[in-house]
């Protein structure tokens, strides 16, 4: 089995975590990452890689044909199915990245002729050593209306240090989800920087276990008792901020250096990654069947099925659940093989996808929360059975009882629903979905900037021409 090790330097409350698989913050979600590691020795998640004659995750195969996307569907199916769509940057995500960059490899050979030989060495050990690998992009939030060039050399993570070995770096990165767990951190940057940009402009991979480098955690969502919170005990996959104190980064992990074209190219090609993309749409989707299950199933405990407005809402779910699987499925049907014999799913529909997801997950969250209404707020602070009196137990039965599901099903039933609903747990999850994939007023004007808008300027020219052609009829 993986054994995971975690990072180095873990804060959490104040104090530095020294035993992350012991620690009550952390025990359940390391327990959960093992279990979903162990699967890559199996399909669908693992394929045997003829190269190195072992398992590896389906995540790193570079698909040729339709079937074989299909059978990276599955992989990223079988694991958020396991959990969920609750833990978002499994490093499933990040491994698909790295495989897309490992395919344009050349493209960047430009900014940084080291990048094709370097990007090649480390797809290589990731797949190989099973590393989790997990990214951070943004800068910390302090004063964004000043133009890059006008903040503050703290303010943006750059090089104190160059030597013939590499780059030593400081300042700090806003966030990285599942820090405290993987082995590295892809750390790149959104923007060039026009004064010094050598300095700014860098697009490395971290060990977690380097000299300086501190991962400061949230405060912990997660809880101890499966029966009570059966999301928190397992799946709060945690966010930091990772803080770089002369941070040593060797050149074989410098993959563009002092280039801000380059930074902005490698940024942008995350921001449009099909194979990434199609992980994140199909996590989402699994995270709304399962939304919409919960949904589904809290409405008829309570038998407000009948009702044309819960219908109408819960209906509002399945919908969504299909808009995204369409999405998904014409990816997949356009998809295409390019010039470099890549079979990709096609990039519009998974970009339209994922911004769906920003409004979707938190309007199927305010969905659930109208149906199940006063419901969650009603159950007790612990199991009906673990009630010290007997008969009050049995009472509680009586008023806990569902129309046709016992107490003990419908309250665990509602603790899912208010661990969804009401849970710091699930703030965290509607703020991520919001946020995870960049701030979505930027990404959809850059959905914009990219859309094909040469058919619709022939639509209009149709209509155009039709108008004009009728108004010589009639002159
Ligand atoms: C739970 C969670 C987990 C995350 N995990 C990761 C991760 O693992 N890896 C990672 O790289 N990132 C991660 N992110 C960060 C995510 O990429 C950012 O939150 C996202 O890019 C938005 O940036 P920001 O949070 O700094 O918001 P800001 O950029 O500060 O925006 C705040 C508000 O101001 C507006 N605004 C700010 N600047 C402008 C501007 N120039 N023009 C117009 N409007 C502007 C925005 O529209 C927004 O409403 C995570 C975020 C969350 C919430």
């Amino acid at each position: 089995m993986t054994a995971i090790k975690g990072a180095g330097h873990v804060w959490l409350d104040g104090k530095q975590v020294t035993n992350l698989a012991e620690h009550a913050a952390f025990k359940g979600t390391f327990q959960t990452i093992q279990e979903l590691l162990a699967r890559i020795d199996d399909e669908p998640v693992g394929y045997k890689d003829a190269k190195l004659g072992k398992y590896v995750h389906q995540a790193f195969s570079i698909p040729t044909t339709k079937e074989q996307l299909l059978e990276k569907r599955a992989a990223f199916e079988a694991w958020s199915i396991q959990s969920f769509g609750m833990m978002s940057r499994l490093s499933d995500y990040a491994y698909a990245l790295i495989t897309g960059y490992y395919i344009d490899r050349e493209q960047f050979a430009q900014y940084d002729a080291t990048f094709p030989r370097k990007i090649e060495r480390y797809y290589e050990q990731l797949k190989s050593e099973r590393r989790l690998l997990t990214t951070a992009i943004a800068d910390p939030q302090i004063d964004r209306s000043k133009p890059l060039t006008e903040r503050p050399e703290h303010a943006l993570l750059h090089v104190v240090e160059e030597t013939t070995d590499g780059i030593y770096v400081s300042g700090a990165k806003m966030i990285a989800t599942g820090a405290p767990y993987v082995d590295d951190i892809l750390v790149n940057t959104p923007y060039s920087k026009a004064e010094e940009q050598e300095k700014f402009a860098n697009f490395f991979i971290v060990s977690t276990q380097s000299p300086g480098l501190e991962i400061i955690c949230r405060k912990s969502h997660a809880a101890q008792d499966l029966a009570l919170y059966p999301l928190a005990s397992q799946f709060d996959e945690m966010d930091a901020v990772v803080v770089f104190n002369r941070v040593f980064i060797p050149n074989d992990r410098i993959f563009i250096r002092g280039n801000a074209e380059g930074v902005v190219k490698a940024h942008r090609h995350q921001q449009l990654n099909e194979l990434a993309h199609y992980q994140t749409v199909i996590r989402l989707l699994t995270k709304l069947k399962f939304v919409a299950g919960v949904t589904t199933a809290v409405a008829e405990s309570i038998r407000v099925t009948e009702f044309l407005n819960v219908q109408q809402k819960v209906g509002e779910l399945y919908m969504q659940v299909d808009t995204i699987e369409a999405l998904l499925h014409t990816s997949e049907t356009n998809g295409f093989v390019q010039e470099n014999g890549v079979f990709t799913p096609s990039a519009v529909q998974l970009q339209v996808a994922r911004n769906l997801g920003t409004s979707y997950y938190s309007r199927a969250i305010s969905i659930l929360k109208e149906i199940g209404a006063g419901g969650f707020t009603q159950l007790p602070s612990t199991l009906i059975e673990r009630f010290e009196d007997e008969a009050l137990q049995k009472q509680l039965e009586t008023y806990y009882v569902g129309a046709a599901s016992s107490a003990k099903q419908k309250t665990a039933l509602f603790r899912i629903g208010w661990e969804l609903v009401g849970s710091e747990l699930g703030s965290r999850h509607d703020l991520y979905e919001r946020f995870y994939t960049g701030d979505p007023f930027r990404i959809q004007s850059l959905f914009f900037e990219n859309y094909d808008k040469l058919p619709l300027d022939d639509y209009l020219d149709t209509f155009l021409t039709k108008i004009q052609q009728r108004e010589e009829l009639l002159l």
